[in-house]
């Protein structure tokens, strides 16, 4: 079993699942209860709880939860399979545009027959459907741990003359946005642990800061060299500073490599190859999706008004004022060095080889 992190967004046991609402940090740690499908969405549709990982796993987990305490209700298999299926698919609409959810429920849905065709009995059928739900906890933990030491020797190359190296990352893609270490923030992690991160940069992530009030409050926890600018800076960052590579997450991978993001990654990518900084993305192959060929399909979510003129009910724009607030953007894959997945670095052109190739070899991804 992984050791999950300290810092934990989910805290799971069969029949209870808490989360942090990430709408009160950094001033207030506070987990909340989620009992149901319905209690996931709000908090998955508000980001009380986000992150492409983290909103799966709180889905998936939601439903266990619910299916674990309301035994009594189903009477047969069938009325079981029916639930599942209807809240997964409900969860699945809470937020547009990161596929992880959409994975996660395609691969319990597929399940559930299979599992039908081998256990008739209608508690040991919940029961074995709940130790399949749960596996996604630990493969979050474990993809995190793989994406962290393929990453970490991938930026071993960038090492010169025994200098430490200046990573700059964008958003929130830690212990916060997933159940482990993290995705990109997790690569930061383990080239900490290996003594050869000089400072970890960070963008603030205007205007839902996740930057600001998550990934700050990560590395001041884990005590990592970091040091936090204004999105506008980049550009000034990259020009003066010596920066080694570009590390960010991703919501949705497409099949030719082009990658939806959290808004402002498709800029740090343009700047990056102007100053010719590599830029990586990090994400699980939960992430990718290869039935959209490419980012030109992705659905991006647009977030209400509110979230951009102001900060904790305080205004920083008139009342009245038109705003424009995409949640994400998306980074062709023609400015994408390589995406570190749990399975290795691939180069965008060879995804949907490389990937296809894994699923073939691989009996079940849990
Ligand atoms: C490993 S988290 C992936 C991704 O999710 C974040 O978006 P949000 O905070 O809106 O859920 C951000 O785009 C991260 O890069």
């Amino acid at each position: 079993m992984q050791t999950p992190p300290t810092l934990q967004a989910i805290r799971y046991q069969r029949g209870s699942l808490l989360i942090l609402d990430q709408l009160k940090l950094p001033d207030e740690t506070v987990y909340i209860s989620i009992h149901t499908a319905d209690d996931a969405w709000k908090a998955i549709h508000t980001m009380t709880i986000r992150g492409a990982p983290a909103i799966a796993v709180c889905g998936v987990l939601s439903v266990a939860v619910e299916l674990h305490n309301s035994r009594s209700k189903f009477d047969s298999i069938s009325s079981v399979i029916q639930f599942i299926t209807h809240q997964l698919n409900y969860l699945v609409t809470a937020r547009p545009t990161a596929v992880n959810m959409t994975d996660a429920a395609k691969t319990i849905i597929d399940y559930l027959i299979p599992l039908n065709n081998k256990q008739q009995n209608l508690t040991l059928y919940i029961d074995e459907l709940l130790d399949f739900m749960e596996q996604f906890l630990q493969r979050d933990l474990i993809d995190n741990r793989l994406i962290g030491q393929y990453g970490a020797e991938t930026m071993c190359q960038y090492i010169s003359n025994k200098k430490k190296l200046n990573i700059l990352t964008h958003c929130n893609t830690g212990s916060l946005a997933t159940v482990g270490f993290g995705t990109a923030l997790g690569i930061i992690r383990q080239l900490a642990a290996n003594n050869v991160l000089q400072l970890a940069y960070f963008t603030e992530t205007r205007p839902y800061n996740q930057g600001s009030r998550l990934t700050a409050y990560e590395l001041v926890h884990d005590r990592i060299p970091h040091t936090m600018i204004c999105d506008s800076m980049a550009g000034l960052l990259m020009r003066t500073q010596p920066i080694h590579a570009v590390i960010v997450g991703a919501d949705r991978v497409t099949a030719n490599g082009d990658t939806a993001n959290k808004i402002g990654t498709y800029q740090l990518a343009i700047l990056a190859k102007h100053h010719d900084i590599p830029f990586y993305i990090a994400a699980p192959t939960t992430s990718i999706d290869l039935s959209k060929k490419s980012g030109d399909e992705i659905i991006i979510e647009q977030r209400p008004s509110s979230e951009m003129t102001t900060v904790k009910g305080i205004n920083l724009a008139p009342e009245g004022v038109q705003v424009w607030n995409p949640a994400f953007d998306v980074t062709p894959a023609s400015l994408i060095t390589g995406i570190i997945t749990e399975h290795g670095v691939f180069k965008p052109d060879e995804l949907k080889e490389k990937l296809l190739n894994l699923q073939r070899s691989l009996i079940s991804p849990l």
